[in-house]
């Protein structure tokens, strides 16, 4: 495993990786490092760029320039070696008619492993030894993905990639998948890079993000840090909104009219202190009858993200 100038070891290393198919640029100079036991998360709007580097890390497509190191190991055509450490899952296929057992002795068989403990392992370890015996088009859609992921997992890999696990999921089976990759984390120390385009799900389970963008990684940053950049913003309501506004403005406010009839303020000492500013609108007698902060959510952050790299028009 390679080090990092941070003394981490890193398990996914891209340096500036570029892909392109004829004259058209799919993956741009993205370098990009994946600790190990991270879990990193993939966002990016379709088209964005996501299955073209997954598919690079696989070593399914060569990278047009730079380098890519798995586990210290550079992923290369012919580096046989990494598979065994590495798992991926893009969707989950398996045989309907046969048990999970069936379908996961194939898998094992597949991957030429001789160690038949390695079935119950992967049935222990997702949760589906109570389900061992069931035809796989029995199950719910979540155990049905568990399927996938037990046959990504069958070999113990270090790493496991996936390529947008939770898509066509309910709610609860979303949550099932999630709950299962942590402890794959957090308890086996598998490293796991996850590619979404939804950031609600991915800031649930991951410990970091990068947002691509039209090939370029735009951002990436710890989980933490993305809290503290959601943008606050200050909205009120009163009964006479234009005269609030004005005594507002007087006094140096920046405020502005919303779409759905409130007043809004975003700048930082109104956030920091609002009574100052219903004090004063009390004091020329217009209290505001709504005043409340609101924070940014997610999604609305990932597409501010996306404009602010001014690559998309608002
Ligand atoms: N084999 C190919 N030949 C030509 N263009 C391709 C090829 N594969 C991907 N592309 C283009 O590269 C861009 C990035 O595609 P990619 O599949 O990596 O995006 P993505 O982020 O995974 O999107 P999605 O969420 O829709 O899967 C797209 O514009 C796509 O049309």
């Amino acid at each position: 495993m390679s080090k990092n100038k941070t003394g981490i070891s890193s398990a996914i290393q891209l340096e500036d990786v570029s892909k392109s198919f004829g004259s058209y640029r799919a993956v741009s100079d993205l370098s990009l490092e994946v600790n190990s036991g991270e879990i990193f998360g993939f966002l990016g709007l379709n088209g964005a760029g996501k299955t073209t580097t997954i598919k690079m890390l696989l070593s399914l497509l060569k990278p047009s320039s730079g380098s890519i190191y798995m586990l210290g190991s550079k992923v290369d055509f012919g580096n046989y070696q990494l598979w065994d450490k590495v798992g991926y899952l893009e969707e989950a296929t398996f045989y309907p008619e046969l048990t999970v057992m069936e379908n996961l002795d194939i898998a094992r068989r597949m991957q030429l492993i001789t160690d038949h403990k390695s079935i119950d392992r992967v049935l222990q370890k997702l949760g589906l030894d109570i389900h061992k015996n069931k035809k796989a088009k029995n199950l719910s859609l979540g155990n049905k993905q568990r399927i996938g992921l037990a046959k990504a997992l069958i070999h113990n890999p270090e790493i496991l990639i996936l390529d947008e696990p939770t898509n066509g999921l309910d709610p609860a089976s979303v949550v099932e998948i999630r709950e299962l990759l942590f402890d794959l984390s957090r308890n086996f120390g598998v490293t796991i890079f996850i590619s979404s385009h939804l950031l609600e799900e991915l800031a649930k389970l991951v410990d970091r993000i990068g947002i691509m963008h039209q090939g370029q990684l735009i951002q990436d940053m710890k989980m933490n840090q993305l809290q503290q950049s959601l943008e606050k913003r200050l909205v009120l309501n009163g009964r006479d909104q234009s005269t609030m506004q004005r005594i507002l403005t007087e006094h140096g406010y920046d405020v502005k009219n919303t779409a759905d009839g409130r007043l809004e303020l975003t700048e930082a000492r109104a956030i920091a202190q609002p009574e100052k500013l219903a004090e004063l609108l009390v004091r020329f007698n217009q209290p505001p009858t709504h005043l409340s902060i609101v924070t940014e959510d997610l999604e609305g952050y990932f597409l501010r993200a996306i404009r602010t790299a001014g690559r998309i028009q608002s």
